[in-house]
């Protein structure tokens, strides 16, 4: 079974998605982290985001298993991660190790923008997590200043609105829900009430699976 979480920035398709992962037993794959990693490798080197051919060294010599994930989450990181994303040759660069995570044999968890458009679009469940960007921004304030980040919500808000913008706005794999996910809006749900919904989707695509 692959299950599909895509949406927007901290709509909560991570969470859903290590919560989904342990439920089943399956492996989890949080595929922000390449891109965001891609970044920190162009950052640590003092290039430019926008060097397309250092930008492809940096996603092929990644390796899905030595992420540094405190130095991934960073506010900054988001931004230069969704730079970066919008780099076809990138994008394309991270489509086989993606593809082969989601085609393991016991069934794979990923969470991402493009996972039930480009990378599983065969996927048995696929969840469209979103809520609005006033509830999101409440939530990434509060993470990263749970991370020492001091962190002013209307900033959070201004970063979290243009980046919506950039993922939706690119041309290859652009931000948007497959036509056949399930929207599921956490606005007004805690993460169990998240979690409950997630479950009800995907046990109901697994009957008619
Ligand atoms: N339904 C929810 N209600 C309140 N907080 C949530 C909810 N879902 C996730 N969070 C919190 O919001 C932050 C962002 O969630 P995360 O799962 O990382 O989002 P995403 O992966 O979509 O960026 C985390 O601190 C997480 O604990
Ligand atoms: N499958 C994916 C995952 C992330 N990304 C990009 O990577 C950035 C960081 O993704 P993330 O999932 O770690 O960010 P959050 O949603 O956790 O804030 C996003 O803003 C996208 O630009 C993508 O393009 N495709």
């Amino acid at each position: 079974m692959i299950i599909a979480l895509d949406g927007p920035a901290a709509s909560g398709k991570g969470t859903l998605a290590r919560k989904l992962a342990a439920h089943y037993g399956l492996p989890h794959l949080d595929t922000g982290l390449l891109y965001r990693a891609t970044a920190r490798t162009l950052m640590d080197g003092d290039a430019r985001l926008d060097d397309v051919a250092k930008a492809v060294a940096a996603a092929r010599g990644l390796a899905l298993t030595d992420f540094e994930e405190d130095r991934l989450r960073g506010r900054e990181m988001g931004e230069a991660a969704s730079v970066v994303a919008a780099i076809p040759e990138v994008r394309a660069a991270l489509i086989d190790m993606q593809r082969a995570f989601a085609q393991r044999p016991q069934g794979a968890v990923l969470d991402g923008r493009d996972i039930g458009t480009v990378i599983a679009p065969h996927a048995t469940v696929k969840i469209f997590v979103t809520a609005s960007a006033e509830a999101r921004a409440q939530r990434r304030a509060l993470e990263l200043r749970g991370r020492g980040e001091a962190v002013d919500y209307h900033a959070i808000l201004d970063d979290i609105k243009k980046r919506d913008a950039r993922d939706s706005a690119r041309a290859d794999a652009p931000l948007k829900p497959a036509p056949d996910a399930k929207i599921l809006d956490t606005t007004d749900l805690n993460v169990e009430g998240a979690l409950a919904a997630a479950l009800a989707i995907t046990e109901a695509a697994i009957i008619r699976a």
